[in-house]
């Protein structure tokens, strides 16, 4: 066994640290060699984990910001996009744009239990608190389709014998409007937004309500606030947590008294109908007679689902939200746009007093001047950056790898293409006549007209899903277009700043635009 002396244990004592300091030289490069990968990765962790918090931190802000900011948001995203897909966080998730035709085509190809519009409405509308828990399925079409080929079918062949009926809506709601604002003059001060909104009022409630509901004072309050009262309540509760938002949304908007108003009315007008309908083929019953959407919605509701009362009642309700809103939106902006361009109002009116005018009261198509104004004003006045949106059921991948993760929306920024200068030579200016069609080239007057929808031409929706409202909603802007340059010489006040305010993807005309509006000799 080896056995130090003491001696031998003091002379190894002393140059023990001796030969440890000549050895440091070795012994640190073996800890760097084996630590610094270590020290690396903790370090680089760190920073994944710094960088991955800052991330999160600035897609929340981000998402939030696109509240006020989202229009502007994705105008600057496509811009820099160079045409490919981008992403925009918003505060419940976040979306992904596509601008590609291909990318477009198969959104709208996608199996209906992959990409949903009915679970973006849900969403938006939030029906199981706003529409006296009315819900809707997920996968479009599973309980028929009636409200659209109510709409499509019978509001659409019914156009021209409803013209002279909308005309009057129209012209009533201007003199109210007229006579609220300053009585027993000629010149009125009226707001742009709030005037729109009631002219699309009167004119809805002339097709899709019995004369009953149009004389009835509180019912027509009713009808104008509920597409309000219905977006501010959903956006309450989707924006705090469920504990509060549902009651807070009851608190603002009087405990959805709009809603309640609507059931009211339309509950017994339904069961009426419905009794009427079952009983016609008795002996002695006359048939209905009724010809508003109320009746033709109950005449196309799917026979084999047994729609109870209520049911129908939210149906048209809903149908009602889809068109007031857009139409009143569009109104205010083709208005404001007629009266920042007085150069047009001339040979608009020149269309409308000229025999143009009877073949489009005859067919309800036509009058190309009137409808290529109406075009540009969509064009550069579109009140939706993405109208077109749906959400993934589950994960969804498009054919180059695109993926589009379970509850995301895909979505089309389609206001931003709109204004595209690759898309529109000289995207940026007003011109009235852009959509004019050439006769003189040969081209089909219908071709270009703005109710047509198109790959060119997706402010009524893309492919399968399309506005069954266009062409009404096409008539009552040719109209009320009419209605105003035959009636009134009117100016625009000058507006400080923006004309719309951002929330979300919408841009809002903002409610102070007025305009005064003198009756012509
Ligand atoms: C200028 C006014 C309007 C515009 C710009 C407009 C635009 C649109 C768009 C873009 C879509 C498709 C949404 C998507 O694919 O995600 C749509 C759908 C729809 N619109 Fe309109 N719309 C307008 C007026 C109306 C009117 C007046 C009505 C009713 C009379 C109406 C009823 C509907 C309905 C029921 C749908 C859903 C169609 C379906 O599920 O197949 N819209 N609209």
């Amino acid at each position: 066994m080896l056995s130090l002396s003491n001696r031998e244990f003091i002379m190894y004592g002393y140059l023990a640290p001796f030969y440890v300091a000549s050895e440091l030289p070795v012994v640190v490069a073996v800890l760097a060699f084996r630590v610094a990968p270590l020290v690396r990765a903790a370090l680089e962790h760190q920073k994944q984990c710094l960088s991955k918090s800052w991330s999160y931190l600035f897609s929340r802000y981000l998402a939030y910001k696109y509240l006020f900011f989202g229009a502007s948001m994705i105008e600057n995203a496509y811009s820099k996009s160079d045409g490919r897909p981008f992403l925009i966080h918003t505060p419940e998730r976040t979306n992904v744009m596509i601008t590609s035709p291909q990318h477009i085509r198969e959104m709208d190809k996608a199996l209906r239990r992959d990409l949903s519009l009915h679970a973006v409405a849900k969403e938006l509308i939030q029906p199981r608190h706003t529409l006296r828990g009315f819900v809707w399925k997920d996968q479009r079409g599973m309980e028929g389709t009636g409200f659209f080929r109510a709409i499509r079918n019978l509001l659409t062949a019914n156009l021209p014998r409803l013209i002279p009926q909308i005309s009057e809506a129209i012209s009533t709601q201007f003199n109210i409007e007229l006579q609220k604002a300053r009585p027993g003059t000629d010149t009125a001060r009226l707001p742009v937004v709030e005037t729109a909104k009631r002219i699309v009022l009167r004119a809805n409630c002339s097709v899709f309500f019995p004369r009953e509901l149009v004389e009835d004072a509180e019912f027509m309050e009713a009808a104008l606030h509920f597409p309000h009262d219905v977006y501010v309540a959903a956006e309450i509760i989707r924006l705090f947590p469920c504990v509060i938002g549902p009651t807070l949304a009851r608190l603002v908007t009087g405990s959805h008294k709009s809603t309640a108003v609507l059931y009211d009315r339309l509950c017994p007008i339904i069961q009426r109908r419905l009794e009427k309908k079952s009983n016609q083929y008795s002996e002695g019953n006359e048939p209905c007679e009724a010809n508003d959407a109320i009746q033709w919605l109950i005449e196309t509701a799917p026979k084999r689902e047994n729609w109870s009362i209520e049911r129908l009642v939210g149906e048209i309700v809903a149908v009602w939200y889809a068109s007031v809103h857009t139409l009143a939106m569009s109104l205010a902006y083709v208005i404001i746009d007629m009266y920042s361009h007085p150069e047009y109002i001339e040979s608009l009116r020149k269309e409308v007093e000229g025999p143009l005018f009877e073949t489009f009261q005859a067919t309800s198509e036509g009058l190309p001047e009137v409808d290529s104004f109406l075009k540009e004003s969509m064009r550069l006045s579109y009140f939706e950056s993405s109208f077109i949106r749906r959400q993934a059921l589950r994960d969804y991948q498009f054919y180059d790898g695109l993926k589009v993760p379970r509850d995301s929306w895909v979505c089309i920024p389609y206001q931003a293409m709109l204004r595209d200068e690759a898309r529109y030579p000289n995207a940026g200016h007003f011109d009235g006549r852009r959509f004019l069609h050439r006769e003189d080239l040969g081209e089909d007057p219908l071709s270009s007209a703005l109710s047509r929808h198109s790959d060119d031409w997706l402010v009524w929706g893309s492919g399968r899903i399309v506005c069954p409202g266009r062409f009404y909603a096409t008539v009552v802007l040719k109209l009320v277009v009419a209605h105003m340059v035959q009636n009134y010489s009117c100016e625009l006040e000058p507006t400080k700043g923006t004309r719309s305010v951002q929330w979300r993807s919408a841009l809002i005309p903002k409610s102070g635009i007025s305009l005064n509006v003198t009756l012509r000799a």
